[in-house]
């Protein structure tokens, strides 16, 4: 749906130059719904702005439902928007219009006849449960309403892809679950694609399938939401799974000698596993097969989407031969092996 290749932006101010993103390659799948996280100022904005033609790319290309947009000629460029739907942290509704109003606004805009505009616009509210507001207007709805009513603007003119700029950034917790129901709702049922931004990891871990982890004008990590949580690679991924997850391992525990004799060492792991196959009976089994002691540290078991993610950490005492057959065993069973005293 969404072919990023080598896209480099620079902003040229009088003092200075602003490489807001350099070189970013990605690509983002039919009916997926697909995160950009990174903190304040990684070039999260500028990505969206560039794929929504708001922004023209200084090099490289973007093709969105296999058109390039990066050189389309005006008339073109608004026919192509038409295909993209945006929602926005504030919202951005006409004060001066009702609900319904705002809703038949983009359906104006593309000439669509009235009474089929006025169809769409009210099927719209009935879908994000505003069915009774459409005579409201935005300063007398909540702020999970006016989000409510964004994201049907969104939907008006039947766009292929959704755009998500920190969309649930101004909503309490609660608010943002609904929200972000919602989007999960539409994504299923008319297999939309779905590329949010988001400095907040626990929107990707709520409803994305992908994550691309952008830092300081490049992607650093891509991949499925539960392979990144279960083993994040760059230091920028960990941290924001650090954010949502307690995978710390006490420091006093980390520096705890590794030999207590010639025979008997101590390996500090970290067990992730994911899906319905618990690590526990994985765990019980390769300590009645080895013969080694097994403490746990600390356990966790979390959801990401609606798939269990457990996180334990162990410690393995025993003969340094057999501790390592028995995390191999755990290898081979599928869960994921971090050894965390290696030192
Ligand atoms: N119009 C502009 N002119 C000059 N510099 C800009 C412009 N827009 C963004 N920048 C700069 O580009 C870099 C990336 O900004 P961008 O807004 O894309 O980041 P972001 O990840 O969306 O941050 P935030 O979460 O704070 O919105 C920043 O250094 C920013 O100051």
């Amino acid at each position: 749906m969404i072919k990023i290749k080598e896209l480099s932006k620079v902003y040229l101010t009088p003092s200075q130059k602003i490489t807001a993103l350099d070189n970013v390659s990605l690509t983002v799948e039919k009916g997926e719904i697909f995160g950009i996280i990174g903190l304040s100022g990684a070039g999260k904005s500028t990505l969206i702005r560039c794929i929504n033609m708001l922004e023209k790319p200084t090099m490289g290309s973007i093709v969105v439902d296999g058109q390039e947009i990066t050189s389309l000629a005006k008339r073109e460029l608004r026919t192509a928007r038409q295909k993209i739907g945006m929602i926005f942290q504030h919202f951005n509704l006409l004060s001066s219009r009702t609900v319904f109003a705002n809703v038949m606004f983009p359906l104006e805009i593309a000439k669509v006849p009235r009474p089929e505009a006025a169809r769409r616009a009210r099927e719209l509210l009935e879908l994000v449960g505003l069915a009774d507001k459409e005579g409201a207007f935005p300063s007398q709805l909540s702020g999970g309403q006016k989000q409510r009513v964004g994201i049907a603007r969104a939907l008006a003119n039947g766009p292929k892809l959704l755009l998500s700029d920190e969309a649930t950034s101004a909503l309490d917790p609660q608010t943002t679950r609904s929200i972000l129901k919602l989007l999960r709702d539409i994504n299923r049922k008319f297999n939309l694609t779905i590329l949010l931004i988001t400095h907040d990891m626990n929107v990707i871990k709520e409803i994305c399938d992908r994550v691309a982890v952008i830092d300081n004008s490049h992607i650093v990590e891509v991949g499925e939401v539960l392979k990144v949580f279960a083993s994040p690679s760059s230091p920028t991924a960990r941290s924001f799974v650090n954010t949502v997850i307690s995978r710390e391992v006490p420091a006093e525990l980390l520096h705890r000698s590794q030999v207590q004799n010639e025979q008997t060492h101590v390996k500090l792991i970290r067990v992730s596993f994911i899906g319905p196959s618990a690590g526990a009976p994985v765990i019980s089994s390769m300590i009645r097969q080895f013969d080694i002691e097994a403490n746990i540290l600390y356990g966790n078991v979390d959801r990401i989407k609606d798939t269990p993610f457990g996180n334990l950490a162990l410690e393995l005492i025993g003969p340094p031969g057999v501790l390592q057959e028995s995390m191999d065993y755990l290898r081979s069973r599928g869960l994921e092996i971090e050894v965390l005293n290696n030192a």
